[in-house]
């Protein structure tokens, strides 16, 4: 399946709250699969404004959440109280309710350089069951996802599909924060991969990416293209 088949056979919702609780539903039953078939699931979860209703909607139901292992696709470099935090969003939206037995595992440590970081972030990502059962990626409207950015220098360690890091340290040239992000290769080492996105403008991003068909320009499309394991798209007006 090619980027264009993914983006062709994306499940499509009229409002954001229908999309988060369908995708809720669809992670539910992957988890609740990997329970039953090995004992416990890992979940990666993006950051970000889009997931909030998604977070609200899984936390209300009923999984076996204590054998639940929640990590994030990346995140920004800032202390877990900072408001920019994607642990942050996590720990006020997700882990509440049912989702409350859950084991997170932040990525990122404070008061160590960027090296240091991302070899924390690996040392987080090892406590999860791989591959990881279910893995849910956001998107930016410069095509970014996870927080492998354009333009940005490191990018091209996030996407080399040889690399044995499972984490790089990012900076988008337009955007703020030194971040964390998982690389492709630990992305896609996985069951199943969901891009959730709303609103008219991503979803032009996502057809303006599949034209232009170059990954360094659009991040998003390395995972869109990548034969590995199978991407769901959930788009809301
Ligand atoms: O900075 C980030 O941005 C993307 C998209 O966020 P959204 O607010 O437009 O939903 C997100 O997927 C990523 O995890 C986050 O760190």
């Amino acid at each position: 399946m090619g980027a264009a088949d993914v983006l062709e056979s994306a499940q499509r919702f009229a409002d954001p709250g229908q999309a988060a609780d369908a995708l809720a539903q669809r992670v539910g039953e992957v988890i609740r699969y990997a329970v039953r078939a090995r004992g416990r699931a890992s979940l990666l979860v993006p950051g970000g404004r889009t997931p909030v209703p998604l977070f609200e909607a899984l936390s209300g139901i009923d999984l076996p959440w204590e054998s639940v292992y929640v990590s994030l696709t990346d995140e920004r470099r800032v202390p877990p109280a900072d408001p920019a935090s994607n642990a942050r969003l996590v720990d006020e939206y997700l882990l509440n309710g049912q989702a409350a037995d859950a084991h997170f595992y932040p990525l990122h440590r404070e008061g160590i350089d960027a090296r240091a970081d991302e070899a924390a972030c690996g040392a987080a990502l090892s406590m999860l069951p791989r591959p990881f059962d279910a893995v849910i990626l956001g998107m930016g409207t410069d095509g970014h996802t996870a927080s492998l950015f354009p333009g940005d220098p490191s990018l091209v360690r996030g996407l080399d599909p040889d690399t044995e890091a499972h984490c790089v340290a990012t900076r988008a040239p337009d955007a703020p924060y030194d971040r964390l992000s998982l690389t492709l290769h630990t992305l896609t080492s996985s069951r199943w991969i969901a891009l959730h996105i709303s609103g008219q403008e991503k979803w032009q991003t996502l057809q303006s990416g599949i034209r232009a068909g170059d990954p360094q320009r659009f991040p998003v499309l390395a995972v869109l293209s990548q034969k590995k394991v199978p991407t769901h798209v959930y788009w809301s007006a």
